[in-house]
């Protein structure tokens, strides 16, 4: 007998931002499901694609993607505990520390940072403790521009916001002051318990600008006249920011249904018109130290890269000097004062004093040498370098979106095995036989699916990240975790104790993958507070009502499901069980390809093996259970890739 239903069910909705029910414009998401993105293996860069873009069609061009530092949860919380210990507020017996948010926390470490920095400069003009650091800072510019790696890059990102982007709290906090100079804020919603809010914007070029003509004391009651500067509805781009702040703080930035599609001009020309905040904190930071504005400009100019990549070609001294009048009526005693080695000559402005000159020549060609990026925070350690090789002959074996029916995903098969078809020594130990170039290329893989799939057997055994570490990926120097793949789990009974010390969530935590979706039986007994802690950290629980006559999930329905939660490739990479049960005939038209890296070693008899049931012949002779068809064998390192194609061509379906 065998039972089949045809639907799967999260248990409940997910509480994830973009699914949000109260917000009014909302269009069916395409942050809900996992987006397509790619991977330019010539150049290593890693980004989701256009909708418009097949995932192969990337632009070489582009510049490479550099690390994006993840905050490190640690860090945040000791920011925030110190924060709490030196806030008066917060500090003695009578008060009980209030959690600050981060927020408040950076905002405050920012604070006192740049306390220490006046502090330093009234004392010893301008001396730091370090000469070295302090030479480092101003060769690269480092000490003057706030600019968080890889900026230009997310800013046109956020700019064009082509597809939805969904990135940590911490990222958008990094990256949004840089880019806020382009939006003007509309309305706001927030959920009722606060942890939502929706912000709607539009391009600034939407609005109309007026600026007040009269420079003269108007008579009373009569009211200046107003000279409109710019004719609005130049571009009808519009977005909507969503925040939740939760385990899993995330925001989601998305087109809304009425915008255009892109801009009508470009970033350039929105720079030109304004400038954003995080560029201006750079000035203020140098005008707090109580410099010239003449100065500030001057020296911000010595370093056009940075300032261009924060969004300053079309920096003037009078926004310095707007931003320095600012700090002056509260400090109107200071006399302000040209950087070191900087002086005023009549008719030249501030210019570099004559025995510094020698200095600058110096300063200049280390700044060619120095990289701004060499003192950046040091890549996460378990970051992978992007593979240097050709990967061009998996090609035709990866997701290809252009061709898919809706209804399922891509499926690849691809796992590592031994010479005698095992992929492990034994159920339950991992054992490593891709070598490093094969691992790239796993990783690489991951690139290029939605979902990695595994067994509740592997993720026992194996504890594993399921994220892609390559560098470019998301957490790995690439925005957001919308760049990385989503672990699928095959656990029926839901015996995987779903703990926030597994891997899957303390990666998804420091922003370097997607939390699990679990995959359950109708009977499975979940734990309401697993159930919660789980969707906290952005992962589910499907429930899937389809199995056959063994009681086992039917794979249909487990494609289906994932389907219809947007997915639209999965690599299944193990564990033994798995595979083998996929290998049958039964399943073979839903498996698209299969990537094997054999190693060559064998690992004996007591191993975990892949091998699907044997079969037999029209007369009843033994017969290969099953020949994979476009084969191709290469070598990589000590291991050799074997690509093939299982689902056989639609004539062969249909027995022409
Ligand atoms: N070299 C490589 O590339 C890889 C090696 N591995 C290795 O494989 C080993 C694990 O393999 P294995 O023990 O076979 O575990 P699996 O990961 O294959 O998980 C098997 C379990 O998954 C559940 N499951 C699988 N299919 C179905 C289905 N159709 N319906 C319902 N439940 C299903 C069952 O759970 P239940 O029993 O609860 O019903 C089953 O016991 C580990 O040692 C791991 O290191 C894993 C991946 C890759
Ligand atoms: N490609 C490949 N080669 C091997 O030698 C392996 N042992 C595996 N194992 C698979 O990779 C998972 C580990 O992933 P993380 O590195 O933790 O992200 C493991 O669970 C298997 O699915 N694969």
């Amino acid at each position: 007998m065998e039972l089949n239903f045809t639907i799967a069910s999260r248990i409940c909705r997910p509480h994830q931002p973009h699914n949000m029910d109260h917000d009014a414009d909302h269009a069916p998401d395409p942050a809900s499901g996992p987006g397509s993105w790619s991977i330019a293996p010539e150049n290593g860069s890693i980004g989701r694609a256009s909708a418009a873009q097949a995932r192969d069609d990337v632009d070489h061009t582009e510049e490479e993607l550099e690390l994006v530092p993840p905050v490190p949860h640690e860090a945040m919380h000791e920011a925030m505990h110190e924060a709490m210990d030196e806030d008066p507020q917060h500090s003695g017996s009578d008060h009980p520390a209030t959690p600050m948010n981060l927020s408040g926390a950076l905002e405050k470490q920012a604070r006192q940072a740049e306390a220490n920095a006046n502090a330093n400069d009234s004392s010893s003009e301008n001396a730091t403790n370090d000469p070295a650091i302090e030479e480092l800072g101003e060769k690269s510019g480092l000490a003057l521009f706030n600019n968080p790696p890889n900026l230009s890059r997310i800013r046109r990102v956020l700019f064009e916001c082509s597809d939805a982007i969904e990135i940590s709290l911490d990222e958008y906090q990094t990256y949004w002051p840089f880019i806020d100079n382009v939006w003007v804020k509309q309305r706001s919603n927030s959920s009722k318990e606060g942890h939502c809010t929706t912000d709607y914007y539009m391009c600034r070029l939407r609005r109309p600008t007026h600026r007040t003509s009269e420079t003269r004391p108007l008579p009373e009651g009569k009211r200046p006249r107003k000279k409109r500067v710019r004719e609005g509805g130049m571009c009808n781009f519009q977005i909507k920011v969503v925040r939740f702040e939760g385990a899993y703080s995330t925001v989601t930035i998305a087109r809304t249904p009425g915008s255009s599609d892109v801009h009508s001009h470009d970033l350039d020309f929105i720079d030109r018109v304004k400038r954003n905040s995080g560029l201006m904190e750079s000035a203020r930071k140098e005008s707090c130290k109580g410099y010239l504005p003449s100065s500030i400009y001057t020296k911000f100019q010595e370093y056009p890269e940075m300032l261009s990549e924060a969004g300053g070609r079309f920096l003037t001294v009078t926004d310095v000097r707007n931003v320095s009048a600012k700090w002056r009526i509260q400090n109107p005693e200071v006399k302000l004062i040209p950087h070191d080695g900087y002086e005023y000559q009549k008719g030249h402005g501030i210019v570099r004093s004559q025995g510094a000159a020698e200095r600058s020549n110096e300063t200049i060609s280390a700044q060619s040498r120095v990289h701004p990026q060499d003192s950046a925070p040091a890549l996460p350690p378990d970051i992978l370098s992007f593979p240097q090789f050709s990967l061009d002959f998996l090609q035709p074996y990866l997701p290809n979106h252009a061709d898919r029916r809706g209804e399922f995903p891509h499926v690849t098969l691809s796992y590592a095995s031994s010479m005698d078809s095992k992929i492990s020594l034994r159920a339950g130990m991992q054992t490593v036989l891709s070598g490093p170039e094969a691992k790239l290329m796993t990783h690489y893989l991951r690139s290029r699916h939605d979902a990695i799939l595994i067994g509740v057997g592997t993720v026992l055994a194996d504890n594993p990240g399921l994220n892609c570490r390559l560098e470019g990926a998301g957490g790995f120097g690439g925005l957001g975790r919308m760049w990385q793949p989503r672990p699928v789990v095959i656990d029926p009974t839901g015996r995987w104790p779903v703990h926030p010390d597994c891997r899957m969530l303390r990666t998804a935590v420091e922003g370097k993958g997607k939390a699990p979706w679990v995959v359950v039986s109708p009977g499975a007994q979940i734990n309401p507070q697993t159930l919660m802690m789980l969707k906290g950290y952005g992962g589910d629980f499907l429930r899937i009502v389809e199995y056959n006559q063994h009681w086992r999930l039917h794979w249909e329905g487990v494609l289906r499901a994932l389907a219809s939660e947007g997915i639209k490739s999965v690599m299944i990479e193990g564990g033994g069980t798995v595979l083998s049960e996929l290998l049958n005939p039964e399943y073979t038209n839903f498996i698209d390809s299969i990537i094997v890296t054999v190693a060559p070693t064998y690992l004996g008899s007591g191993g975990v093996s892949v091998s699907p049931h044997s079969k037999l012949d029209q007369e009843g002779n033994p017969n290969a259970a099953l020949n994979p068809r476009e084969v191709k064998w290469t070598p990589l390192g000590q291991n050799v890739i074997m690509c093939g194609k299982i689902r056989p061509h639609e004539e062969e379906r249909r027995g022409e």
